[in-house]
C-alpha cells in the first residue's frame, strides 16, 4: 500500500508538466527544472501515398519554416492554443520526449497546462496527444491558475488575484480566486496575431509581402505597444505585391507600433471587459494588488504600462513570462498522488 507521503509526492521520477503552446512547448522536470523549450513546429517528407515520414520537430522544424523545399510540410499542431491536428501534435511531443533523456523506468506522469476557455473537447484532444506521445497518465492544469501558481501568487486567495497571460494565440484574462477561476476572458490575439498584423501593414501600406518569421522578428525588434521610446529602424526583405520580385526596404519603429496598434487595443478590452464582470469588492481590492501579467506576449515594450493607462490598475509582468506556466504547472507534480484519487472518484 502507499505511503501517505507517495501518496502527496508520487513516485516515478518520469514526471513531467508539459506546457503545449501555440508557439512553443516547454517542458518542465521535476527536480530538474526546465529540460526543453522548442518551437511548436514539426516538419514531414511526403510519403509515395504511405504516412509522411517525421523530418524533424522543434528548432530544426522552425529553420524550415516559411521555406520549405518541395516534398516537405511543416506543421504547426496547435492554433490559438489549442490542438489542432492530433497527429502531428503527438508526433511532435513525442519527439520531445526522446530527446529528453529519461532515466525513469516508471510510468511515464505529466501535468499540461490548457486553455481556460478550451472545450470539453479541447480537453480531451490535449489528453489525447499526450497519451498518443506516450504518457501513461495525463493531468491537466488551467493556465491561468498555472501562471498565477508559478509567479508565486496564492492561488487559494479568496479575494484572488487578476491574470493577464498572453500567449501566441490566444489572450487569457482570468481572475483566479479560491483556488480556481472565477471570471474568465479569452480572445484570439497573442503574439501571432501582432505578427499577421505587421505582415499585413506592410502589405498595404509599403507593397511588400513578408512572412511569419520575418513579421515576428520586426516585432521583437522594433515593437512596443506605445510609440514613446527612441526612433529605430530595420531592414527588412520581402516579395513586392506588385510583380513578386525580390525587394528589401527600412521599416521605423513608429510604423512597427501603428501595425500593433489594434491587437494591443483588443488584449486592453478584454482585460476591462473581464474587469466589468468582477464584483465590485473584489475589483477594490484589485487598486492594491494590481494585474500579473505574462505569456511571451506580454514582454512586447510597453503592454505594462499601455494596461495600466487603459485599466488604471498596476501592472506587473512576472518575473519570467515565458516559462511562467510550465512552471505552475510543475506545483501539481507533487499531487499526482491526490490528482489521481480525485480523477478516479
Ligand atoms: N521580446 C518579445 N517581444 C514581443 N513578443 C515576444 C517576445 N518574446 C516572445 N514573444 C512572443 O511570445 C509569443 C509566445 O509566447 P508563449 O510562449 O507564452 O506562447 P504559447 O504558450 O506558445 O501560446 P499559447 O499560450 O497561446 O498557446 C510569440 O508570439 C513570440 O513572438
Amino acid at each position: 500500500m502507499a505511503s501517505l507521503r507517495e501518496d502527496i509526492f508520487g513516485q516515478a521520477s518520469g514526471d513531467f508538466a508539459v506546457d503545449l503552446g501555440t508557439t512553443t512547448t516547454r517542458v518542465y522536470r521535476r527536480g530538474a527544472g526546465i529540460v526543453l523549450s522548442q518551437p511548436s513546429m514539426v516538419a514531414f517528407r511526403r510519403g509515395d501515398g504511405g504516412m509522411a515520414r517525421l523530418l524533424d520537430a522543434g528548432s530544426g522544424a522552425h529553420r524550415m519554416f516559411g521555406r520549405t523545399p518541395a516534398g516537405i510540410d511543416v506543421i504547426r499542431p496547435l492554433r490559438e492554443g489549442v490542438v489542432v491536428d492530433l497527429a502531428a501534435g503527438a508526433r511532435m511531443l513525442r519527439s520531445f520526449f526522446d530527446s529528453i533523456s529519461r532515466s525513469a523506468h516508471g510510468p511515464l506522469r505529466i501535468i499540461m497546462g490548457v486553455p481556460a476557455g478550451g472545450s470539453v473537447r479541447d480537453r480531451d484532444n490535449a489528453r489525447a496527444v499526450a497519451r498518443m506521445a506516450g504518457a501513461d497518465e495525463v493531468y491537466l492544469m488551467e493556465e491561468p491558475l498555472a501562471l498565477a501558481i508559478g509567479a508565486g501568487a496564492d492561488a487559494a486567495d479568496l479575494w484572488g488575484t487578476l491574470v493577464v497571460d498572453v500567449g501566441g494565440g490566444t489572450t487569457e484574462v482570468a481572475l483566479v480566486a479560491s483556488g480556481g477561476i472565477q471570471c474568465l476572458r479569452t480572445v484570439p490575439v497573442g503574439g501571432d496575431a501582432m505578427d499577421a498584423a505587421i505582415a499585413g501593414y506592410l502589405e498595404r501600406e509599403r507593397g511588400v509581402l513578408v512572412g511569419e518569421r520575418t513579421a515576428e522578428d520586426l516585432k521583437i525588434r522594433l515593437g512596443a505597444a506605445a510609440d514613446d521610446g527612441p526612433p529605430e529602424r530595420a531592414r527588412v526583405r520581402g516579395r513586392g505585391v506588385a510583380r513578386g520580385l525580390p525587394m528589401e526596404i527600412s521599416v521605423s519603429s513608429r510604423e512597427v507600433c501603428a501595425a500593433l496598434r489594434e491587437p494591443v487595443a483588443a488584449i486592453a478590452a478584454a482585460v476591462r471587459s473581464c474587469l466589468d464582470g468582477i464584483p465590485s469588492t473584489v475589483s477594490l481590492d484589485l487598486l492594491d494588488r494590481g494585474i500579473l501579467m505574462g505569456g511571451g506576449g506580454s514582454l512586447l515594450r510597453g503592454m505594462d504600462r499601455v494596461l495600466e493607462r487603459e485599466v488604471l490598475l498596476p501592472v506587473t509582468r512576472v518575473r519570467d513570462p515565458l516559462s511562467c506556466v510550465a512552471r505552475g504547472s510543475a506545483a501539481g507534480l507533487d499531487y499526482l498522488g491526490v490528482l489521481r484519487k480525485v480523477e478516479r472518484g
